[in-house]
């Protein structure tokens, strides 16, 4: 059986392999071969979509896109002509080509047949007649049949419509579906449908269905009517008419030759030959001829003329065809669209069949927009997200969290300003920019159906990474998978920097144990330096410079995220919604800029790159990283580049070609520059700061377009993830029972004191003796620790189980453990009772029997058994102990 199964899978596989080959051939395809992701991004929208596309197009027409050189349309011209030569062929092949051609039903088995089997793909059919002669019905037809299995007439693919006339009615497919025993929502589904409002929004949707073809299989495209839009131009404009229609039809032709879809444009008719003496005893049809004169004649491969008949019929007749004879067929057009005598399909015997139903890639403004928020453990990612959401700003926003924690703290910290818990989903399996990219798909398409069967749509998506995460390949899905760049745009990386601990994650990042501080700061759009209430001036402006020598191009925001007490912002600072949401700022040019393979795939390393095992990396990835390095392909220009040292010298010029490689020093000096120099210039008249503002600019494009150069002599392959967290891990501990506060300081005060800076994070919620309605929420970056009652308490039904997560480099998981649960309050044995030393809080214990006074909690006999049995001794190391001026530190506010 499972052997059964794997052939048809394989069938299935090789199925899938050969009509990718026939089909177009996607413009992405060109990356391997030297070809930069932003030039094709650009291509794109230009409504190149595929290589064919761009052997198909004029170098003057390549020449119009957008940021498309003259010396770069040579290049791109001659990169496709070489994966798809389009030079003299011969006859037999053009023979066993033609042959291949699908034909679409039109519904009527006698109208099929002038046309030798129904409507052609791969080339242009026009409809042309009076009023009501049943041109729109056919296209409805058409929009239905189309989308028919091959041995029933169909084309196994969507319709596209282009309406120009405001007659298209959805209704009418549902009726002809049900015909044909389809289910109509899924017919309804598997049609685009634009109304085009005047002749260049005509033009600029044929750009949008290059995209939408390159992403799916369509069958037809249907204009009705081609001419509509054109019409009512004046006689004195008749040479720009012509010269649209012209260009639109050569769209047109090219889509179908592009994508194999049969083009069907209806076409209005005029009274011909008013003047010739003829005209009067002709038959009234022959009198009419179709506008749009010999570009409409030329541009199209066969000319049907549509006439009314007897009663309802109607009949098609072959005007011109490069191989059907001039003839006429009858059919009439009902409730179920265009049917004849005899049946087109058989339908009885065949049963209802599903139409698989087509992901529609949705303009860009209907894109869900994503803010992916970075920034290293700690920084404030989750604090800002509770900024956000807090505002609410009338929108639905759902959270995607990844937490590299053992336990997941920050959930039920995020769920508090949600407007439902459904909008939250969280990966926890690992850290998402190595072993998770597939659960992003999982995640959204989580939300996505949670969406639906709710019947909301989300405004905006926050997707909150690690701390350890590097952006790159996270920003990188959003670009490599389909589904995931049909439905949702990345809006920008924004990068929370904690501004007091900044100079220590950047010197780790130095040493190689923890680079992804730099990438994070390096591929940020908008970066927020946060905690500047905790820093001095000169600490803030030492930080200041320090995130400009990674990133000068970001914008950057200083702020307090935390809140006071009260609930009021620190510093007064509130950062606006739509400073930070909305704001569409990622750019790929950018992105590749700070690493040109940014747009390669390393989805071969990804098995390898979560280090859950706290530092035993495997030898094969150590040896690849080794090669790595050996080849030196591994220039992510600003990052990497600043990896060596980061902190060494903001001021200091990037070895490598890179704009954003400048510090804040050299970027204020190369400001001055500029300025100077527009000033040297004797731009006289011109406002000097303009000048100088449009010369940086300059010297801006020509240092990206060195780096990119410079990339492209690089070897074709995306810089290995360069995520080493050598000996970082994570330890999540769970104790039950209510914890002793003054225990749980002394483990924290001697835990920070000995490894302060090993530990980068540590959180939790706990339940305090004597407090136990409070649940109390603990966080700490390195020795900053902020302890205090969660938004809500303990819910009803909740278990109150103590949770502490700590993540660092070189973590004792045992002593941690131990520690941690020597901190659960234990009763006290008969006799004794617990005092306060007035001065610094310690408690001591008194003997009522006998008058002793001890430091040491006395412990019950059977606790003392349970505490040995599981280990909960406290080690002697992280044991209470008392300051040597006799006082203790309280390290922990409660
Ligand atoms: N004083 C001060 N504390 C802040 C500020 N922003 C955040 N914090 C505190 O910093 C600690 C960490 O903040 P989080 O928002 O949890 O940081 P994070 O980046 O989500 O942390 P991880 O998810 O563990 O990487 C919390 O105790 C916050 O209250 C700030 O501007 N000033």
């Amino acid at each position: 059986m499972a052997q059964v199964m794997e052939q048809a899978q394989n069938m299935q596989e090789e199925e899938e392999e050969a009509e990718g080959l026939a089909g177009p051939q996607p413009l992405d395809s060109l990356m391997e071969l030297g070809v930069q992701a932003g030039d094709i991004k650009k291509l794109k929208e230009g409504g190149i979509a595929t290589v064919e596309g761009l052997v198909y197009a004029t170098t003057k027409e390549l020449g119009a896109i957008k940021g498309i050189s003259e010396q770069k349309v040579a290049k791109l011209k001659e990169i496709a002509h070489k994966v798809l030569p389009s030079g003299f062929t011969t006859a037999q092949q053009i023979f066993e080509q033609r042959s291949e051609l699908l034909q679409v039903t039109t519904g009527c088995q006698s109208f099929n047949e002038i046309l030798g089997g129904g409507l052609e793909t791969g080339s242009i059919t026009e409809l042309y007649g009076e009023y009501r002669c049943g041109k729109t019905q056919v296209c409805h037809t058409l929009c239905v049949t189309c989308q028919l299995p091959v041995d029933m007439g169909g084309g196994e693919g969507k319709a596209l419509y282009i309406d120009t006339e405001g007659t298209f009615r959805p209704q009418r497919l549902v009726q002809i579906a049900e015909r044909y025993g389809l289910n109509p929502q899924d017919v309804l589904d598997n049609v685009a449908y634009a109304r085009a409002h005047n002749t260049e929004h005509q033009q600029q949707l044929l750009i949008q269905a290059a995209g939408m073809m390159a992403e799916a299989r369509f069958a037809v495209l249907i204009v009705d009517s081609a001419t509509a839009l054109s019409e009512f131009m004046g006689r004195g404009e008749l040479a720009a008419r012509q010269n649209m229609l012209g260009r639109f039809l050569r769209g047109l032709q090219r889509l179908a030759d592009e994508f194999g879809v049969a083009v069907l444009v209806t076409n209005q008719v005029v009274q011909g030959n008013l003047d010739g003496g003829g005209a009067m005893f002709s038959a009234p049809h022959l009198q009419l001829k179709a506008v749009g004169g010999n570009i409409m004649a030329h541009a199209t491969t066969t000319r049907l003329q549509l006439r009314k008949g007897r009663g309802d019929t109607r009949v098609a007749k072959i005007i011109a065809s490069p191989s059907m004879p001039e003839a006429e067929a009858t059919f009439s057009i009902g409730a179920e669209g265009v049917t004849g005598a005899r049946p087109d399909v058989s339908t009885a015997s065949q049963p209802p069949f599903a139409v698989a139903r087509l992901t529609m890639p949705k303009p860009e403004a209907l894109k869900i927009p994503v803010t992916l928020v970075t920034g290293f453990l700690g920084a404030g990612k989750t604090t800002l997200l509770n900024h956000i959401l807090r505002q609410k700003a009338g929108k639905r926003v759902a959270v995607i969290e990844n937490e590299v924690g053992e336990i997941n703290i920050d959930n039920s910290l995020v769920v508090e300003n949600l407007l439902s818990k459904e909008d939250l989903v969280s990966m926890d399996r690992g850290c998402v920019c190595c072993s998770l990219r597939n659960d992003i798909v999982g995640a959204l398409r989580e939300l996505q159906s949670r969406a639906t069967s709710r019947a909301i749509n989300y405004d905006a998506i926050l997707l909150e990474t690690t701390g350890l995460a590097d952006p790159a390949p996270v920003a990188f899905t959003f670009f490599a998978n389909s589904w995931i760049s049909a439905n949702y745009r990345l809006d920008s990386i924004l990068c929370l920097v904690d501004a007091q601990h900044l100079r220590r994650h950047l010197e780790d990042a130095g040493g190689g144990d923890v680079n992804e501080a730099v990438n994070q700061i390096a591929f940020a759009d908008i970066i927020l330096l946060n905690k500047i209430d905790l820093v001095s001036a000169e600490e803030l402006q030492s930080a200041r410079d320090m995130v400009r020598s990674i990133n000068v191009t970001a914008d950057l925001v200083e702020v307090s995220l935390a809140l006071n007490e009260d609930g009021s912002v620190k510093e007064g600072k509130q950062l606006a919604w739509d400073r930070l949401m909305g704001i569409n700022s990622f750019s790929i040019e950018r992105a590749l800029q700070v690493d040109p393979y940014f747009m390669d795939s390393d989805s071969e390393d990804d098995s390898q790159g979560d280090r859950e095992d706290g530092g035993n990396q495997p030898a094969e990835q150590q040896q690849q990283q080794e090669e790595q390095q050996q080849q030196g392909a591994a220039p992510q220009a600003a990052a990497a580049e600043q990896q060596a040292s980061p902190v060494a010298d903001p001021a200091a010029p990037a070895a490598s070609p890179q704009p954003p490689a400048v510090g804040g020093k050299r970027e204020r000096e190369e400001e001055e520059q500029a300025v100077q120099q527009a000033a040297d210039c004797g731009t006289a008249g011109q406002d000097a700061e303009t000048e100088a503002i449009l010369l940086k600019q300059r010297q801006q494009q020509q240092a990206a377009t060195a780096a990119r150069l410079a990339a492209q002599r690089q070897p074709k392959r995306r810089r290995k993830k360069l995520h080493d967290l050598s000996g970082v891990g994570s330890v999540g501990i769970t104790a039950r029972g209510a914890l002793d506060k003054y225990r749980f300081n002394m483990f924290m005060r001697d835990l920070l004191g000995e490894k302060a800076r090993d530990i980068f994070r540590s959180k939790g919620v706990l339940c305090i003796h004597g407090q136990e309605v409070t649940k109390f929420v603990f966080q700490g970056v390195h020795e900053t620790i902020c302890f205090g009652p969660a938004a809500s308490g303990w819910q009803p039904g909740e278990a109150q189980i103590n949770q502490v997560v700590f993540i660092g480099r070189n973590l004792d998981r045992k002593a941690l453990a131990e520690g941690f649960r020597s901190c659960v309050w234990v009763e006290l044995p008969e006799g004794w009772s617990e005092h306060h030393d007035p001065r610094s809080k310690q408690p001591y214990y008194v003997n009522s029997a006998t008058g002793g006074k001890q430091w040491q909690r006395p412990q019950l006999a059977c606790a003392l058994v349970q505490s040995t049995q599981t280990s909960h001794q406290q080690p002697t190391a992280l044991q209470p102990r008392r300051g040597s001026d006799g006082e203790t530190v309280v390290a922990v506010q409660g």
